[in-house]
């Protein structure tokens, strides 16, 4: 490299690529730029950053381009190589172990970093994204198409519910093509300019998993699972179901692991602890990561204020947890 390719380089490097955290060029958002006759030209891979982030990308580009000697001119090129919209499953072996509070708390970190998420909540048994994200209530409109508009939440994601497509309180006993229809209406709405769909599934292996692996096949899954043997018995089968569709793995996250008694402090773990990571390891999967069981998780879900948008109890790991997903996706 010669000397003004290198320097060219390492001025690249020093902006950050807003969903890696990376310098651009060492996160391949960018190759080294070209330089001739004191012009450089820079191109950017600009796929999931919003329009914001992208006009400050260009112009931190600029000024630390112009700073090197012999440089009289900057022009940048934004290209985005996506061209379909990612999915992204959460699922989970069984019920009640924090797959829905997970994913709300994913799609809002994600969407902290700058990337368009959507979030679906495909759980027919217990549809409850509306009362984590603090939108109950609001019913998506529909496209003259007769395509579902996503509810807007003050997260800055659009969000759809299998329960906004039944009465509240009524039980949801969906078979077959009928669960698979409305996740269909769920995937196919208008979601826009949303790049990344996370899709809170439903605990097991039933219908919704079929619809969404056959028709709607996921860029990749998370499993949730709390620490303890049975829970994770449960987990390997939603994984098998998944990876005989050779849906990609992301990793295992544990949930409530890790319990600090508010009176003295002391650590005790409910559910015993390193279970998730364990298997997690076994299997040759990565372990996204480990939520502490927290009273302060359980009543702010409730109140519709997901932790990972208020910096409330368990954001660090939520955030963790993000990153690590970031980061798959860029890959
Ligand atoms: N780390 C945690 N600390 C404290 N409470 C938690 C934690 N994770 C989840 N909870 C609480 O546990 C309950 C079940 O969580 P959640 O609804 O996310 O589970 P789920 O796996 O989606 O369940 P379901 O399959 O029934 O929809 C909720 O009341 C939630 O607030």
């Amino acid at each position: 490299m010669t000397d003004i390719a290198k320097q060219l380089s390492i001025a690249l490097d020093s902006v950050l690529d807003p969903v890696s955290g990376q310098g651009l060029f060492t996160s391949g958002r960018a190759p080294a730029p070209r330089f001739a006759d004191g012009i450089v030209t820079v191109i950017i891979d600009v796929t999931d950053i919003n329009a914001d982030k992208r006009a400050l990308v260009e112009a931190d580009v600029n000024l630390a381009l112009k700073a090197i000697e012999g440089v009289q001119d900057v022009r940048v090129a934004m290209t985005s190589t996506r061209t379909t919209r990612r999915i992204i499953a959460v699922g989970s072996g069984k019920g009640g172990v924090g797959k829905s509070t997970l994913s709300a708390n994913l799609a809002v970190s994600l969407a902290r970093r700058g990337m368009r998420v959507g979030l679906i909540d495909a759980d027919i048994y217990g549809p409850s994204q509306p009362r984590l994200l603090g939108a109950e209530g609001r019913k998506p409109t529909a496209t003259d198409e007769k395509k579902l508009v996503p509810v807007q939440t003050e997260y800055g994601i659009g969000m759809l519910s299998m329960g906004q497509l039944v009465k509240p309180g009524q039980a949801i006993a969906w078979r077959g093509p009928m669960a698979g229809n409305a996740l269909g209406q769920l995937i196919d709405a208008d979601w826009g300019e949303t790049e990344t769909l996370i899709v809170d599934l439903p605990p097991g292996t039933g219908d919704v998993q079929l619809t969404m692996i056959q028709k709607y096949k996921p860029a990749g899954a998370v499993i949730v699972s709390t620490p303890q043997d049975l829970a994770l018995i449960d987990a390997r089968r939603a994984i098998n179901l998944l990876t005989e569709a050779d849906v990609p793995i992301i990793g295992l996250v544990e949930n409530m692991a890790g319990y600090q008694c508010p009176e003295c402090g002391a650590i005790s773990d409910p559910f015993g602890t390193g279970g998730a990571e364990a298997a997690a390891q076994e299997l040759g999967y990565d372990f996204l990561g480990r939520i502490p069981l927290e009273l302060g998780i359980r009543t702010a879900s409730d109140e519709g204020i997901p932790p990972a948008a208020s910096g409330g109890p368990g954001a660090d790991a939520f955030n963790a947890v993000a990153g690590k997903l970031t980061d798959w996706i860029a890959r």
